[in-house]
């Protein structure tokens, strides 16, 4: 699905008006249908139904002078109470005000109050205050109506957006109101997917509002991976795959205490479909890797004493790493000096597809102008926002405030694709395109998630998907997998590895036709 910014959906309208001729009002009345529809849905029809319709002065309150109309001729009692003079209403939007019986229309340029005990009479409340118009903070008069929508204890339907959210970010501006569900027009905005405002929104529908398709297809926008994107993506295996077709991952991880991350990595590599996976670990951790894995194949490096990576085994690894097709770098390595040395090393001389994440990312952290030396090669990074702030040099709540732009940023100046995690996972590439995540819950936060969404990445690079791709993929089927998990047993006490378990259930979900005819093309 397609998410835009509210401004990127303002010169749409404008596209679609100007260009299409398609007139300022039908989509202003297709808005308002869209959301009586659903309210409709909900809630029946007839009398004995009240809605109090929250309006502001722009095209935003313009929808909600449609939705009373629309609603009163299926026999609700569809009351508007405008926060604005009837003569500051200009454009469609008065067009439709001037379509309203006078008697429906409470014009409250002071404000909501007094009006309390008329919203918590209603069976719904309709919040059309602001849209994607919002330019400032919400205070003043703006901000007392939306207080009271929140407390008013009624279902709040929100048109486009939740007022007060900023349709380019999903921030709050301020003060926003909390509804139980949103209808968005022509397409999400990022506000709707993105959090808090995503939260606040409730559930979300996107209306057909008759955007001509080439406004739509032409809009600049980012991807929000739902289960369709992710089955675009995904391919057929073929019935005559065998392993050697299937990629072969290499996984350069642990150090003592943190047996459990490499594991993790490699097991979920298998997982997500990998023919092949090499578990290269410090020597004196092999025995305990043999018996913790089983399908991964140990390599022991180094000294047979040590428990960490030192310098010295870049040789050994650059050997083990010929030939494979995709290379997984940091869960649980530590960060001994010599380690740190031995990341920066590989950085430059692995011509492998390279996955880097945990103390991999780390070590980059150090010097990530070494990854400019990588020339070309594939590199993927998958920080947290921790390891986001150290590697941009900054702190985590300036991640937070600017998740897109701090993972498109990063991307673009070091010639990598990154994963930035977290709620919505951000996917950019070397070129500046951002996809957003739209699977996952909060079960998720907890030790061990990233190990495997490292090994569902190299999975699908070793299996030939294009870097983009994969990350998109990997970050949807990690989270869709955890999904399936909540499913059957909640968010609590989930763990790392009933996601990574989950990982075959996910993808068989999102497969269609899996193991199709013969002659389907070899991944
Ligand atoms: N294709 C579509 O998506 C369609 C969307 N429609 C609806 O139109 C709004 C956007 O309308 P617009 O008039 O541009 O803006 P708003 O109604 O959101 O509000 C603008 C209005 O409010 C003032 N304002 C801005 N910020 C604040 C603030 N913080 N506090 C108080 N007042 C503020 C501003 O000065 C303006 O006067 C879109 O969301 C849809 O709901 C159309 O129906 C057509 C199709
Ligand atoms: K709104």
């Amino acid at each position: 699905m397609k998410v835009v910014t509210g401004q990127v959906m303002q010169s749409m309208d404008k596209r679609a008006i100007g260009e299409f001729g398609v007139p300022g009002v039908a989509l202003m009345e297709r808005a308002g249908c869209a959301c009586a529809d659903a309210i409709s849905q909900r809630f029946g029809d007839g009398a004995g139904r009240k809605a109090v319709i929250v309006a502001g002065k722009g095209n935003n309150g313009g929808d909600g002078f449609v939705i009373s109309r629309i609603l009163s001729q299926r026999g609700w009692e569809a009351l508007v109470l405008l926060l604005a003079a009837p003569q500051a209403v200009t454009g469609d939007a008065a067009v439709n005000l001037e379509r309203l019986d006078s008697g429906v229309v409470t014009s409250l340029p002071q404000g909501l109050a007094g009006q309390e005990e008329l919203i918590k009479s209603a069976t719904v409340v309709v919040d059309a205050l602001l849209g994607t118009g919002i330019n400032s903070e919400v205070g003043g008069i703006y901000g007392e109506a939306i207080d009271v929508v929140n407390a008013c204890g009624v279902p709040v339907v929100a048109v486009d957006i939740p007022s007060g959210i900023d349709a380019g970010s999903g921030r709050v501006l301020g003060r926003a109101v909390r509804a139980d569900l949103t209808v968005s027009f022509a397409l999400a905005k990022l506000g709707n997917v993105l959090y808090p405002g995503a939260e606040l929104g409730g559930r979300l529908v996107v209306a057909d509002i008759g955007m001509p398709q080439a406004v739509v297809d032409e809009a600049p926008g980012c991807e929000f991976m739902d289960r369709e994107s992710a089955r675009a993506i995904i391919r057929p295996r073929s019935v005559i795959a065998h392993k050697g077709s299937n990629g072969h991952c290499l996984v350069i991880a642990g150090s003592v205490g943190k047996t459990g991350a490499a594991a993790m990595a490699a097991q979920s590599a298998l997982r997500a479909g990998a023919g092949l996976v090499s578990l290269a670990v410090p020597a004196a951790l092999n025995p305990v890797l043999e018996s913790k894995t089983t399908e991964a194949m140990t390599i022991p490096i180094g000294p047979e004493d040590k428990w960490h990576f030192l310098a010295g085994a870049l040789g050994e690894l650059l050997s083990v790493a010929k030939g494979k097709d995709a290379v997984a770098l940091g869960p649980g390595l530590g960060t001994a000096p010599s380690t740190v040395y031995l990341v920066h090393s590989l950085l430059t001389a692995l011509d492998a597809p390279l996955v880097i994440d945990a103390d991999g990312l780390n070590a980059v952290a150090v010097a990530p102008e070494l990854l400019l030396r990588r020339r070309g090669r594939v590199t993927l990074l998958t920080p947290h926002p921790g390891e986001m702030a150290r590697l941009m040099g900054v702190s985590v709540p300036e991640v937070e405030a600017d998740r897109i732009g701090c993972a498109r940023d990063f991307a673009t100046r070091f010639q990598v694709y990154l994963v930035l995690k977290g709620a919505r996972s951000i996917v950019a590439g070397p070129d500046g395109t951002i996809a957003i995540n739209g699977s996952g819950n909060p079960g998720m936060a907890t030790g061990g998630m990233g190990d495997v969404l490292t090994g569902v990445i190299a999975a699908l690079l070793g299996q030939g998907y294009h870097p983009f791709a994969a990350a998109r993929l990997g970050v949807f089927l990690h989270g869709y997998a955890a999904d399936l998990m909540a499913e059957e047993t909640g968010t609590r006490g989930m763990v790392a590895t009933d996601v990574q378990e989950a990982l075959p259930r996910a993808l068989q979900r999102l497969t269609v036709a899996e193991g199709g005819a013969a002659g389907t093309s070899i991944n």
